[in-house]
């Protein structure tokens, strides 16, 4: 549904979700070592981060306060020095984090979509593409944000938090104590923004997941709109679901706003609690100005990891949402039928016809055959047909009947409920895929051109397939459009074959099948009319393309079929005429009343 929210597809969980980490640790296992090495330089990192404010202590104390210029240009390199290397150990660190964030990204995109690759025809009916590709692109480079925002290294912040606590507490346990009286506020403050902001979260991602979906089919239906002046209502939603969004991410940016305004005057109440307290304390004596100094300091990168807390905690429960799509994808096992061992089922008890291999004459086989696309809506109640080997069968009927089905069955992209289908004595569910896929060959109605070259496109990259491009483009006529072509084979076919017209992408398609030189065809007759001329053309094309196949054709301009060894009207998903074109025009049922109506005029 157009302009509605059924996209809200939106799993926002915790910040941290122990089962989901679990699982993602899997990937990044193979990457331990990187990972374990860049973890290492974290103490490292963290001794240049506490030295610092260590080194400003010792030069005011031991050099500045007591006018002792000695030794100053040693403190003051070895300053310089530390920070040169902690900024280098950064680098090391950043880098074999991001490394190890891209490999991991690597790995999951591959194996989502050799899953997804894996899946049937019945998880794409329901599947909008859209979200797969959400799924492989947006959701797995939030994984990678993991890695690049700093999450991993929240050790190394926790440990500079602690190596500042133990150093105050050290330096001064009063000062210390004072100024640590700040913490309860800050706590509370950082637990209540989270849960504020999961609130406000979970709204931008559903609001955002709705704008994208809008877009998709907003731009993939772009024709439809301008054709008939939609323009002006699309844009109209689009400002709407766009609004709503940037609504939405209002209390977002409220809080993370409050959140650092809060955090920033909360640090620099705590070094007004220093100067004041500490203060106090060098005047009596108890406390150098080395230490206020360096306390200052301290409690300045105390704070600077609390700062960017929210940023880090969007990327988590961002992450931990990605994570949850990512793996509820790779969990689904709607498989393509065959890639699992085909479940028991019951024999047909009176089998229209018997298939069997050393009966050469009868090749496939329909038995009763019930098929549902949705529960027991059947769409398919009981159809029985037989082929011989060479024969060529038309499917006929009224529109939605059920004839596409038909091949859907025989193409194995979908199996029987009940009953069987079997291709000389076995049954397609015995059959590995790829075999039947190998000898069934299919044109669809809508044949699907993919950007590259025209003979890629015949061949689809296929080794023994390309050696035979020329020679299929000519069984089926597609050569003489293609010779005229500047490039010849090697013209470019832009997206789902825009550039070229339907009747030249039906031709490629033709050239397609008979390259992959299949013993038998399942052909799907385009419902979309051409001229005259291309008409002609086609109908040669397909009469090459059938030249000694076993060939099942679901026709729609009964003129192309009317030499057809035998013709089956379906109708209502049931076979309710069979017989050949003057034998059905005989009986003068379904079939001859078709025929009436398309040759009327
Ligand atoms: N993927 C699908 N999911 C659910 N229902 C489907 C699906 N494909 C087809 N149907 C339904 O199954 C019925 C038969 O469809 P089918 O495409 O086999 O008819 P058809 O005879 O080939 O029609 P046409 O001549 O228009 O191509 C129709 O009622 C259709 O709505």
């Amino acid at each position: 549904m157009h302009f509605g929210g059924i996209y809200e597809d939106e799993v926002v969980g915790k910040m941290y979700d122990r089962r989901l980490m679990g699982r993602f640790f899997a990937y990044i296992l193979p990457y331990r070592r990187t990972l374990v090495s860049a973890l290492a330089l974290l103490p490292f990192i963290a001794v240049t981060k506490l030295s610092q404010p260590w080194i400003l202590k010792m030069a005011i104390d031991g050099h500045i306060v007591k006018g002792q210029m000695e030794g100053l240009p040693a403190l003051a390199a070895a300053f310089l020095g530390i920070i040169f290397a902690e900024s280098l150990l950064m680098f090391a660190q950043v880098y074999m984090l991001t490394w190890v964030g891209q490999r991991v990204m690597y790995d999951i995109r591959v194996q989502l979509f050799t899953h997804i690759q894996r899946l049937s025809a019945r998880f794409f009916d329901q599947t909008p593409v859209g979200s797969l590709v959400s799924r492989l692109t947006s959701d797995i480079e939030v994984l990678g944000e993991m890695f690049a925002a700093g999450i991993v290294t929240v050790v190394g912040d926790i440990l500079v938090l602690a190596g500042i606590v133990g150093i105050m507490l050290w330096m001064n346990v009063k000062l210390s104590l004072v100024t640590f009286s700040v913490l309860p506020l800050l706590i509370w403050v950082a637990f209540s923004f989270r849960n504020w902001m999961r609130v406000a979260f979970r709204q931008v991602r559903s609001r955002q997941a709705n704008l994208s979906a809008f877009l998709t089919e907003s731009l993939g239906g772009m024709a439809v709109v301008q054709l008939f002046n939609r323009e002006r209502d699309e844009a109209k939603e689009f400002q709407r679901l766009n609004k709503s969004y940037v609504e939405a991410n209002l209390p977002v940016i409220t809080w993370d706003a409050a959140l650092y305004a809060v955090v920033e005057s909360l640090s620099s109440v705590a070094v007004a609690l220093i100067i004041w307290y500490g203060g106090g304390e060098i005047i009596k004596g108890t406390l150098s100005f080395g230490a206020l100094v360096a306390f200052i300091q301290y409690i300045e990168k105390f704070f600077s990891p609390i700062r960017d807390l929210s940023a880090k905690y969007s990327v988590m429960q961002g992450a931990m949402a990605s994570l949850e799509r990512v793996f509820t994808l790779l969990d689904n096992k709607e498989w393509e039928p065959g890639a699992v061992p085909a479940p028991k089922r019951e024999e047909v008890a009176a089998p229209a016809c018997v298939s069997a291999p050393q009966n050469a004459l009868q090749s496939i086989c329909f038995n009763d055959v019930w098929f549902a696309y949705n529960g027991e809506d059947y769409v398919l109640k009981g159809v029985s047909l037989q082929m011989k080997r060479g024969e060529k069968v038309a499917l006929v009927g009224e529109t939605g009947g059920g004839k596409t089905t038909v091949t859907r069955l025989l193409s194995r992209l979908y199996d029987v409920q009940r009953g069987s289908i079997t291709i000389d004595g076995t049954d397609l569910r015995d059959m590995p895929l790829q075999q039947l896929r190998r000898r069934i060959g299919v044109v669809l109605q809508d044949p699907y051109l993919f950007s590259g070259t025209i003979a890629y496109n015949i061949s689809l990259g296929d080794p023994e397939a390309m050696k035979r491009v020329e020679q299929a483009a000519a069984v089926v006529g597609a050569d003489r459009f293609i010779r005229e072509l500047p490039k010849g084979y090697d013209e470019e076919v832009r997206e789902r074959g825009v550039n070229f017209s339907a009747g030249e992408r039906q031709l490629i398609s033709f050239a397609r099948a008979v390259a992959f030189d299949p013993e038998i065809l399942v052909l799907d007759e385009a419902t979309a009319s051409v001229d005259t001329a291309s008409e002609r053309l086609i109908q040669q094309g397909l009469e090459g393309l059938m030249q000694g196949r076993t060939t099942l054709v679901v026709a729609h301009r009964l003129s192309t079929i009317r030499d057809a060894d035998r013709i089956a009207v379906i109708h209502r998903g049931e076979k309710a005429e069979e017989g050949t074109h003057a034998e059905l025009m005989a009986a003068r049922g379904l079939y001859y009343r078709l025929y009436q109506l398309q040759f009327k005029d």
